[in-house]
């Protein structure tokens, strides 16, 4: 199922970047904020959104009516390298947004099946949906933790789920994972994949291209807006 086509948001330098998608991100806070009292935005780990999450997080606006939770997480606590929650507080959650409330995806318990379901409860008491999703990619196409290689990932990618967040085993993950499902991602006001470098541009449009989508297709082809593609060499 082909969807509506992205829109793809160019710049020179990923500096530029992360002060461009800073400003459209706090700007859909504010607005959420005086329509509804509060705001609710998902962000990724990994190596790429340090600047983004330094630019929001002197954002100035009212961050303590904002809860941020991750698309997805390795089932590892806060104390290990590995983890995004760690990554999102050390990075995002400072300055003026070390206000906003952080709901993680990572809970203490015995299998990556339990914590996921508590980590389902728990975001379940939070304002869905998303005000906004600003999801990376890896150069294996995977996004949030929907791994080309996980197991049932038609279940994960399942349009009709009505989890909110779902355990993953990937070989290529490394650990056990936790994810946002699909439709708790897609159905944010806004849908962002920030991107950088030649190689990630070269996977995300062959992806586009071809016939047996990546996961970073699906996820395109779901989104019931245009989903918006920001990139910097
Ligand atoms: O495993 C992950 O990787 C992707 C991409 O990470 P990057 O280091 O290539 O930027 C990230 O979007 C995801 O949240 C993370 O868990």
């Amino acid at each position: 199922m082909a969807g509506i086509a992205p829109h793809w948001n160019e710049f020179e330098t990923r500096d530029a970047l992360a002060a461009s998608l800073a400003d459209v991100v706090a700007e859909v806070l504010r607005t959420a904020i005086s329509r509804r009292g509060e705001a609710f935005l998902a962000v990724s780990g990994g190596s790429t959104p340090g600047r983004f999450f330094a630019a929001l997080s002197r954002e100035e606006l009212d961050w303590g009516k904002v809860t941020v939770t991750l698309v997805d997480e390795r089932f590892v606590p806060e104390t290990s390298s590995r983890s995004n929650a760690s990554l999102a507080k050390a990075n995002l959650l400072q300055n003026a947004a070390s206000a906003a409330r952080f709901a993680p995806l990572f809970h203490e318990a015995t299998t990556v099946e339990d914590g996921a379901h508590l980590a389902d409860s728990a975001l379940k008491t939070l304002p869905w949906p998303l005000d906004a999703a600003i999801l990376g990619m890896g150069g294996d196409g995977h996004t949030a933790s929907f791994f080309p290689d996980a197991q049932s990932l038609d279940v994960l990618l399942d349009p009709a789920s009505t989890r909110i967040v779902m355990p993953v085993h990937a070989q290529t993950a490394g650990e056990p994972r936790l994810t946002l499902t699909l439709p708790a991602l897609v159905n944010a006001g806004l849908v962002v994949i920030h991107i950088e470098g030649a190689e990630k541009r070269n996977v995300i449009e062959a992806a586009l291209a071809a016939e047996e989508p990546l996961p970073i297709r699906t996820v395109i082809d779901r989104a019931p807006r245009a989903a918006e593609i920001y990139w910097a060499p």
